[in-house]
């Protein structure tokens, strides 16, 4: 479990990090999301020992991280640009993980010979960004980490890896209940990974959601009446967004659903359709709704 408490830290005068909380749950993946220079990887580097706070605290599984050699055997970062010895091959850089990690699994990395298809006596400098990025994630799940910090990890991966660089992940989220935080600027690259996501916006974080929740809590519905659409409906629930067209009626409406469409069928509506919503569109609903312009925060 990774736990953040008002964490900030300033370069000079500027405040790259202002007070930030967020708590990534064993076994949960939590995305972190935010536009160029929100303070992603400043966050990120604190997570894995390479910057001290200014203030506040930064635990994974209740130990300080800080020049703390204990939760870096247990801990893979894997950042955007990746740090290879240039003179290593594949081979010899497993070596090297093997003697610094504890969880390291041989095995583990033959096997996965056949995901990668990179010899793996193949000097790592040599290898295209790519093909490195590729090499990072193949190491990084071989050490078996309790924790995963990831950014940008995909950036460069081609479709087809990114599925199945995913797809490891996943499954030591699944079987041996890794933590995983990942950054990015794109929510749609987040949304079908993550349990959670965490919005940094100038060094703080707007809000920290968690996906199930947000995803049961806000309906889109379409309503058309036969005559003129009541403009009260429906009371319950909050309304995030309404716009008629005649009789017809689209809403965003936060709230329970079924008290939502049993109020709205009450008013006899010729149409009442549920339609589905993109992560990014409840985003910009309900953040919208606090005054925050999300379309220029959100890609
Ligand atoms: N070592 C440093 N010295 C001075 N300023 C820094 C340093 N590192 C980061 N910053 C500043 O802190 C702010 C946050 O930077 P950071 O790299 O954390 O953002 P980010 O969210 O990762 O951005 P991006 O998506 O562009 O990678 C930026 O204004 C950046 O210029």
């Amino acid at each position: 479990m990774i736990e953040v408490r008002g964490l900030s830290k300033s370069f000079g005068q500027l405040k790259a990090l202002d007070n930030v909380d967020i708590t990534v749950n064993k076994g949960s993946v939590y995305g972190l999301l935010g536009p160029n220079g929100a303070g992603k990887t400043t966050l990120i580097k604190h997570l894995v020992g390479v910057y001290r706070q200014d203030a506040g605290s930064v635990t994974i599984d209740g130990q300080p991280v800080y020049e703390n050699m204990a939760v870096k055997s247990f801990l893979v970062y894997i950042p955007d640009e990746l740090f290879f010895f240039s003179e290593y091959s594949i081979a010899e850089t497993a070596r090297f993980y093997a003697s610094l990690y504890p969880g390291w699994d041989w095995e583990r990395f033959h096997r996965l010979k056949q995901v990668f298809a990179i010899d793996i006596d193949r000097r790592i400098s040599r290898l295209s960004r790519g093909m490195q990025k590729q090499v990072a994630f193949w190491l990084g799940i071989c050490a078996s980490p309790r924790v995963m910090i990831l950014d940008e990890p995909v950036d460069g991966l081609d479709p087809v890896m990114r599925k199945k660089v995913w797809s490891l992940v996943l499954q030591d989220v699944a079987e041996r209940e890794t933590t995983v935080l990942v950054s990015s600027h794109n929510l749609r690259e987040l949304e079908d990974v993550c349990d959670y996501i965490g919005i940094l916006h100038n060094g703080k974080i707007l809000v920290e959601k968690d996906l199930d929740d947000l995803k049961t809590d806000i309906h889109k519905l379409q309503v058309a009446f036969a005559g003129e659409a009541p403009r009260e409906l429906p009371s319950t629930g909050t309304i995030l967004h309404r716009e008629q067209n005649g009789s017809i009626v689209l809403m965003v409406v936060k709230g329970d659903k079924e008290n939502i469409l049993s109020e709205v069928r009450r008013a006899s509506p010729v149409i009442l359709d549920v339609l589905p919503l993109t992560l990014e569109e409840i985003f910009i609903y309900e953040l919208g709704g606090i005054g925050y312009d999300i379309k220029s925060v959100l890609i």
